[in-house]
């Protein structure tokens, strides 16, 4: 059968990166989305908010949901402290495939989990299968009308601290408007949007940094 894009994104890293090196993998991706063919990575320029956001936090505990070829993955975990691992949830077998060979071809496979399966079913066992207590950071980027049902199951799983930092992807494009409305409604939450582009485009996006208060 023919290949999907993130085998051929795969495909581009291997030809244009340097094995070991995650800037590399990063540059041959963005390189080819901007000249090959368009992918739905953070990118580059929110891939930086990303960057300054996690090295402000400097977690213990990080969580990513929608792992897709691993682009984010390999962002957040070249930042991550020694000893520091990140867990990163993938449901299409395909994309977990590549992801974990992008991942690897990065040199950053000790300090990631990717686990297959969805944050439905996960979220509630993170807790049991992985001796997490409460993430201090997680990336949400899968599909959009799950962000705000997985947010409750955090809260509802006790995995959030006074101070956890939640992170999501293209609040405005696609756009999570139900997400949206609780974090910046609910009092538990201090929210800022970060203003943006959807990735290689000119369209608006941004991204949306909510605090747990506790
Ligand atoms: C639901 N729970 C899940 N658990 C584990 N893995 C999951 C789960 N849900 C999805 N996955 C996994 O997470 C990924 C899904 C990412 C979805 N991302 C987007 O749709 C998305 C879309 C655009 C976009 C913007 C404009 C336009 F014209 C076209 C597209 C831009 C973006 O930055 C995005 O992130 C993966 F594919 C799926 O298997
Ligand atoms: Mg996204």
């Amino acid at each position: 059968t023919r290949s999907t894009r993130p085998q051929r994104m795969l495909k581009a890293v291997q030809k244009n990166g340097t094995k070991g090196n995650p800037e590399s993998v990063i540059s041959a991706i963005d390189y080819f989305c901007k000249h090959s063919e368009w992918a739905m990575n953070v990118g580059d320029e929110k891939g930086s908010i990303l960057d300054s956001v996690v090295t402000e936090v400097n977690p213990s505990t990080v969580l990513e949901l929608g792992t897709y070829c691993g682009y984010s993955t390999v962002r957040i975990a070249r930042l991550l402290s020694p000893g520091t691992k990140l867990i990163t949830l993938e449901f299409n077998p395909v994309n977990a495939a590549v992801a974990r060979q992008i991942i690897a071809y990065a040199g950053l496979q000790d300090k990631v989990i990717l686990v297959e399966g969805s944050s439905g079913d996960l979220i509630p066992q993170m807790k049991e299968r992985f001796g997490i207590m409460t993430f201090d950071f997680i990336f949400l980027d899968h599909w959009k009308d799950r962000y705000l049902p997985d947010i409750k199951l955090f809260e509802e799983c006790g995995l959030l601290r006074k101070g956890s930092v939640l992170l999501a992807d293209n609040v405005i494009c696609p756009g999570t408007p139900e997400y949206l409305e609780y974090v910046r409604n609910s009092p538990r939450y201090e929210s800022k949007y970060y203003p943006a582009h959807l990735e290689y485009t000119k369209v608006e996006d941004g991204l949306e940094k909510s605090v747990f208060l506790g």
